[in-house]
């Protein structure tokens, strides 16, 4: 009996903009692969992107599929995961992820290898569905125009948003924002990019957060926080281990904050030692595992980013949605 996976009626969503145009490319390879390997010309559409925001129209009309693959970096799986949040539980396919982007820190979650360096398409056949975590963000958008580097949502009235990744504020999201200007700037990508985006924000934008947080339903405290990020997966900008242990099948949200004030040096030098994840042993820094949380920042203005996407708000809450969607995985639990 064969051990491939059943990918069965497939959607590959494909972001031509990702990596410098390379998915494009990766997401018709993928669609021929699939095609003439599993003898099924009909069970593969691909659609590529047309705008930011595309993939979430996309995948939230997949119902009838059983399977959605995402084919790109973590902004196109962010959008991908939240259309599919869209459909209702016993219709909603299952998600692939095809890493072709310049961070791909929940690929690194699931095992997946980049794609763009090894053109490993069959990859994929060997993946089983698993399901995983989804983080809820409730929030309403706040109308300033202070952080203008990522994409944006503007509309008022309240929103959800869901992640399957990361969700921070404070100089780390100012950090994984900074890097859609310099990525246009400089053609750096991965490491790399985000070093160069944290010695940026490290510098004359640096500051601290102050943040009143409800931890758990507990009364909120002050906090001025350097950078606070919420976790289901491991890592963010491109591999920093900010929560090393954080696994997405626990039903649990893994937290990581710094506490300030703090000299930008001290902050900088934790930055570079989370890479590692040895960040954890300083004092100022403070992980907990939790379930929800609610934060009401001083104004609009904050660096915000769900899996690498901004959002703008002056007040969030966080929750956590336990195996709610059924992910594609590798069968013998690589992880890199
Ligand atoms: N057709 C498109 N044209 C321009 N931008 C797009 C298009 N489709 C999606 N996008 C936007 O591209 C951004 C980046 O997408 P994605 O993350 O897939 O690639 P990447 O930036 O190369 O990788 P990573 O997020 O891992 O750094 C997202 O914010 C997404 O909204």
């Amino acid at each position: 009996m064969s051990d491939e996976t059943n990918l069965g009626r497939t959607l590959i969503i494909c972001n031509p903009a990702a990596q410098s145009g390379a998915a494009a490319e990766v997401g018709e390879q993928l669609k021929r692969f699939l095609e003439m390997y599993l003898h099924d010309g009909s069970a593969f559409n691909l659609v590529c992107t047309e705008r930011p925001h595309h993939a979430t129209q996309l995948a939230s009309r997949a119902m009838g599929y059983d399977t959605v693959l995402a084919v790109g970096g973590d902004g196109i799986v962010h959008e991908t995961a939240n259309g599919l949040m869209r459909i209702e539980a016993q219709a909603r396919p299952a998600l692939g992820v095809i890493p072709v982007g310049s961070g791909n820190d929940y690929a690194r979650t699931l095992g997946m290898r980049e794609i763009s360096r090894d053109r490993d398409l069959a990859a994929i056949l060997s993946c089983k569905a698993k399901p995983l975590d989804v983080g809820r963000i409730e929030y309403t958008p706040a109308d300033t125009d202070e952080v203008t580097q990522g994409p944006v949502g503007r509309a008022r009235g309240a929103r959800t948003e869901y992640f399957v990744q990361t969700l921070s504020f404070g100089m780390d999201a100012a950090i994984a924002l900074g890097t859609y200007r310099l990525r246009a700037s400089t053609g750096l990508t991965g490491t790399p990019l985000y070093l160069a985006s944290g010695f940026s924000a490290a510098g004359r934008h640096y500051r601290d957060y102050p943040v009143m947080a409800s931890i758990d339903g507990a009364p909120a405290e002050r906090m001025r926080t350097i950078a606070f990020a919420v976790q289901i997966g491991p890592t963010y900008g491109s591999g920093f281990r900010i929560c090393p242990d954080a696994d997405p099948a626990d039903g649990m949200l893994d937290i990581c904050y710094i506490a300030g004030p703090m000299p930008r040096a001290h902050a900088l030098a934790l930055l570079l030692a989370a890479k590692g994840g040895h960040h954890r042993s300083d004092k100022a820094v403070h992980t907990r595992r939790i379930r929800s949380a609610t934060f009401t920042f001083e104004d609009g203005g904050y660096p915000i980013q769900a899996d690498g996407e901004l959002i703008r708000a002056t007040r969030v809450s966080v929750g956590i949605l336990p195996g709610v969607l059924r992910v594609l995985v590798p069968t013998d639990g690589r992880r890199k």
